[in-house]
């Protein structure tokens, strides 16, 4: 495998806050580039108290007993159905070949609150106008986003991205709490080994939002040369007084663009030593609406990323998804979860 040190990953730190053809430049720039991009966090589109906030009722919610957790298990009625609900220690494996006992970490995932929340567990419950205003503020940027790369790409149809992510139909798009308990490192372990948190993996939907804290780094790219590179959680902490959000690409809009934009395979790991203190991270994963369709987007039948065929490959190969067959968000959704979980196994 790789060797484990590695300069950290160069990525943009993007400011949104006076857009204009540059910046969806820049974007597309460094969506096609690292797959990954920095946002500065301003406090407009996500105010930092919120994002403060949402960490400490996570922390909160994972701290309670496991039979509170456990009565909203993930895809049990009581969570609202597929894909909702808590995720216990080694409950899932983002790499099933690498990780086979699962990833050591719990989650919470919470749908979008269209028409109605989910039911939610103590301390949440009690949350619900700060959760909703969260994962509000989450799409309004994903949505910034997706305009952004519309226009960069100079689409016929600007709005075809965007008119796929629309939160009035059903979609797979989920706001997911991290808890990564401390692991302690046995002495029989060798310590020159990283220790996998969260397998390696591409993301499932189209962007994934990444909040971090300050401290609590862990979050590594595979890079072109097939070397992992740390992602920092402030690139600069001079200039930026909050940690900027971070930004990846997913499989979704890889495969929409022909592997123009990156869906770049990532993992969370520790040097043996370091990892001996609990982490806390919160994804929201953006998807488009169920029946979307996997086709070609008008206007890039003729892009396609460098070296990006072998990599569209392996990520049909994931979900058997054979060459000219026809799937939807949604299908490709249930067979992603379905090797995360070995569903329907
Ligand atoms: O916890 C992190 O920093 C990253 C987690 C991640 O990549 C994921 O859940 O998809
Ligand atoms: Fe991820």
């Amino acid at each position: 495998m790789a060797p484990s040190h590695h300069l950290e990953a160069n990525i943009p730190v993007i400011d949104l806050s006076n857009p204009s053809p540059e910046t969806a430049k820049e974007v597309l720039d460094a969506a096609s580039t690292h797959g990954f991009l920095f946002i500065k966090n301003d406090g407009l589109t996500i105010p930092s108290e919120d994002i403060a906030a949402m960490f400490e009722l996570s922390k909160a919610f994972f701290a309670q007993p496991e039979s509170v957790k456990s009565e909203y298990a993930i895809h049990s009625d009581k969570a609202g159905g597929l894909n909702r609900g808590w995720v216990r220690m080694q409950g899932e494996a983002l790499d099933p070949e690498g990780t086979k006992h699962g990833d050591p970490k719990e989650a919470f995932n919470i749908a979008p609150p269209i028409p109605a929340l989910q039911p939610l567990p103590s301390p949440l419950s009690s949350h619900t106008s700060l959760i909703t205003r969260f994962q509000t503020s989450c799409q309004t940027l994903c949505t910034t986003l997706l305009t952004h790369l519309g226009t960069a790409l100079s689409l016929p149809n600007p709005t075809w991205f965007t008119d796929r992510h629309s939160l009035s139909s059903p979609s797979g798009t989920i706001f997911r709490m991290l808890y990564y308990p401390a692991t302690h490192c046995t002495s029989s372990e060798d310590s020159s080994e990283k220790r996998v948190l969260a397998g390696a993996h591409s993301d499932y939907g189209s962007l994934t939002l990444l909040f971090r804290l300050p401290g609590q780094p862990g979050l590594e790219l595979l890079t072109p040369q097939k070397t992992w590179s740390p992602v920092p959680v402030n690139p600069s902490p001079t200039t930026l007084a909050h940690p900027p959000i971070l930004v990846n690409i997913g499989d979704l809009l890889s495969f929409w663009t022909n592997g123009l934009l990156r869906s770049t395979v990532h993992r969370v790991a520790f040097d043996g030593a370091a990892g001996n203190e609990e982490r806390y991270s919160m994804a929201y994963f953006c998807h488009p609406v169920d029946e979307a369709r996997l086709e070609g987007v008008p206007g890039l039948e003729k892009v396609e990323g460098e070296g990006a065929r072998e990599e569209l490959e392996g990520q049909r190969k994931k979900v058997t998804w054979e060459e000219g067959e026809e799937l939807t968000a949604k299908e490709h959704l249930e067979r992603r979860l379905g090797v995360t979980y070995g569903l329907g196994k």
